[in-house]
């Protein structure tokens, strides 16, 4: 199904994730007029109210908001690179990067690991990530034989207990990795949230979302 969530054009769902996403996508919201009416941080609903009563807010998990999006369950969304990279694209219009919840996708290993002449062995290198679709594709690019191993959260721990050599993470101000004694060994790439937007709520409803995306699209170049 690729429809959108309701037949009423003039109803809008947007899928946000709580925390950084929530909160950096507030003022692009507040740009286009549209102000929520409750914090999902103190609130258990999952469902928000606006001031504009044709637009309501969904709390989805970050690596959830393209399946909403797609399946058209939510009109549009706000992901991450990163998340989007994994999930494929499929059914997405990705009109914008926001600028927001910047960070870059690294490799890193323990203090003293020597991975420069592990990459060069041959070696089977174990790699542990949430990114496995993004770590594939750079190893392989690199022609470097890795067995990947899928994670959910707290990558960095791997390497410290001997599942992984190496974790394939986000990093910002490098804070987890320096306390927990990883160094950032390779750069992949630059990360930051984009708007994206299921293909047939766009035709559908063009009229309500296309002063939506130009007021995000001139807040987040401000
Ligand atoms: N330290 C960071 N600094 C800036 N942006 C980040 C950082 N970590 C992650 N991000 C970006 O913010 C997005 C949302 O991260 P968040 O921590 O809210 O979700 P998550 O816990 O990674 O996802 P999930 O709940 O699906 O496991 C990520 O997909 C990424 O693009
Ligand atoms: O370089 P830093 O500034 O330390 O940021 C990097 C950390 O940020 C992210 O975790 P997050 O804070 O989102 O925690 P979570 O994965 O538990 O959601 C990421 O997975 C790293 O662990």
């Amino acid at each position: 199904m690729n429809g959108s969530n309701t037949g009423d054009n003039s109803q809008l769902i947007l899928a946000l994730s709580k925390g950084r996403i929530f909160e950096d996508t507030m003022p692009l919201l507040e740009a286009a007029g549209i102000k929520v009416l409750e914090n999902p941080e103190t609130s258990r609903k999952l469902i928000l109210a606006t001031n504009d009563p044709n637009v309501r807010v969904i709390i989805v998990r970050a690596s959830d908001v393209p399946t909403y999006v797609q399946y058209g369950a939510a009109d549009f969304g706000v992901a991450g690179k990163d998340v989007l990279l994994e999930h494929g694209g499929e059914g997405l219009y990705q009109p914008i990067d926001l600028n927001i919840a910047s960070c870059r996708m690294s490799v890193a290993v323990q203090a003293g690991f020597d991975y420069e002449k592990a990459v060069h062995q041959g070696a089977r290198l174990r790699v542990a990530t949430k990114f496995v679709h993004t770590a594939r594709e750079h190893f392989a690019a690199k022609g470097v034989h890795v067995d990947l191993i899928k994670l959910y959260g707290s990558m960095e721990l791997a390497p410290l207990v001997g599942l992984s050599d190496a974790i394939v993470d986000l990093v910002s101000t490098g804070s987890t990795l320096r306390a927990n004694n990883l160094v950032e060994v390779e750069h992949i790439m630059e990360i930051s949230s984009r708007l994206v937007v299921n293909q047939a709520a766009l035709k559908l409803k063009r009229e309500r979302l296309q002063p939506i995306i130009e007021a995000f699209e001139r807040a987040s170049q401000a």
